[in-house]
């Protein structure tokens, strides 16, 4: 008989969820996944029910990766709560599997693997498309995606200095607060983006938030929300003019918003990129198209897995 499933909870899959480790895998991931053999990593387009009474909606989001033999799925909430509203925007739940029994092994908080792994795979994006030299980070929102970005990104890149500014001033200041390290509070997006090098949006709107005008040219910008067919945080003359990468061109065509409505051509995956098959094209202006994917939170679980049976 199947053993018991084990319960993760966020702390303990926190201990044992690090970058270092989480970066190469979900490169050589996402470098299988653009090479597109339906026989190595299997991973259709997020299916999402809206829960139209709570302004939310759940995705579910199954992968099977042959080569590791990691079977997963997560389930996600999202809700847009205005700031003053003391509840979670996000909920996760990741279930890891037996692949040869189908039993589940593990119920994991998947909201510290939703966390890190965005923000890591934005970083892999940075890595490979933001100016050689950059010395100006701007990101636009402060919820949670942003405290993981900040992380991150002031971890691997050294800026001279990092702007933010949210909707409201409130919380930008809560933010930078928060955070380990200095950051630069502004009221103006039109401000804070003006002469960055490199931009992350990371808000809950469904309007854009930062617009092709006030972009340095050859700046790189990652585009982490917007996440519907019909939400946009970047207005069409930024992706028009703009080089497009997305983490996947199925997914991309389905869910986001921002390409969808603006007809905006995608030049490649960021797979594509570390596979060497499409160009980084750094002296541009660039857009990484973030959506998040189930073989993202499928590389993290199975580490967080494994880790934590090591340790027991
Ligand atoms: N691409 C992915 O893999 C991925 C993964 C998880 C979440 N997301 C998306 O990332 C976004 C942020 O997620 P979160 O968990 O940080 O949400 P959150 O609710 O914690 O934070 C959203 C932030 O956006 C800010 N904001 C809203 N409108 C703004 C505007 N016009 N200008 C500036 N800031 C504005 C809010 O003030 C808030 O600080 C959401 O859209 C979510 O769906 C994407
Ligand atoms: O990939 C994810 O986990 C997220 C969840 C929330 C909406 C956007 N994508």
């Amino acid at each position: 008989m199947a053993e018991q499933p084990v319960f993760l909870s966020n702390d303990v899959v926190a201990r044992f969820l690090s970058y270092d480790e989480l970066i190469p895998r979900l490169e050589e991931v996402l470098g299988r996944f653009s090479r597109g053999s339906s026989s190595d990593v299997v991973q259709p387009v997020r299916s999402v029910i809206p829960i139209h009474n709570h302004s939310g909606f759940l995705g579910l989001m199954p992968a099977y990766i042959a080569h590791e033999d990691t079977l997963c799925t997560k389930m996600v909430a999202f809700y847009r709560r205005e700031e003053n509203v003391n509840l979670p925007s996000t909920q996760a739940t990741v279930l890891l599997f037996n692949p040869e029994y189908g039993n589940v092994t593990a119920v994991m908080d998947g909201l510290d693997i939703t966390h890190k792994r965005t923000a890591a795979v934005s970083a892999i994006s940075a890595k490979l498309l933001m100016p050689a030299q950059s010395d100006v980070l701007c990101i636009l929102g402060c919820g949670h995606q942003a405290v993981s970005h900040y992380e991150i990104f002031t971890k691997l890149f050294s800026f001279k200095e990092v702007r933010v500014c949210s909707r409201r001033l409130e919380t930008a200041e809560r933010f930078a607060a928060g955070v380990q390290g200095p950051v630069t509070v502004l009221s103006s997006a039109k401000e804070a983006v003006h002469g960055a090098d490199i931009i992350i949006t990371v808000t809950n709107s469904s309007k854009p938030v930062l617009f092709g005008e006030w972009v340095k040219p050859g700046a790189h910008i990652v585009a982490v929300g917007a996440c519907r067919p019909d939400w946009r945080e970047l207005d069409d003359v930024l992706m028009r003019d703009a080089v497009i990468y997305v983490d996947s061109r199925e997914g991309a065509a389905v869910e986001s918003g921002d390409i969808i409505l603006s007809g905006a051509e995608v030049f490649a995956e960021l797979g594509e990129v570390l596979n060497g098959t499409r160009p980084a094209l750094r002296n541009k202006t660039t857009v990484f198209k973030s959506l998040g994917m189930g073989i993202q939170d499928a590389v993290a679980a199975k580490l967080v897995f494994d880790e934590w049976k090591s340790s027991q």
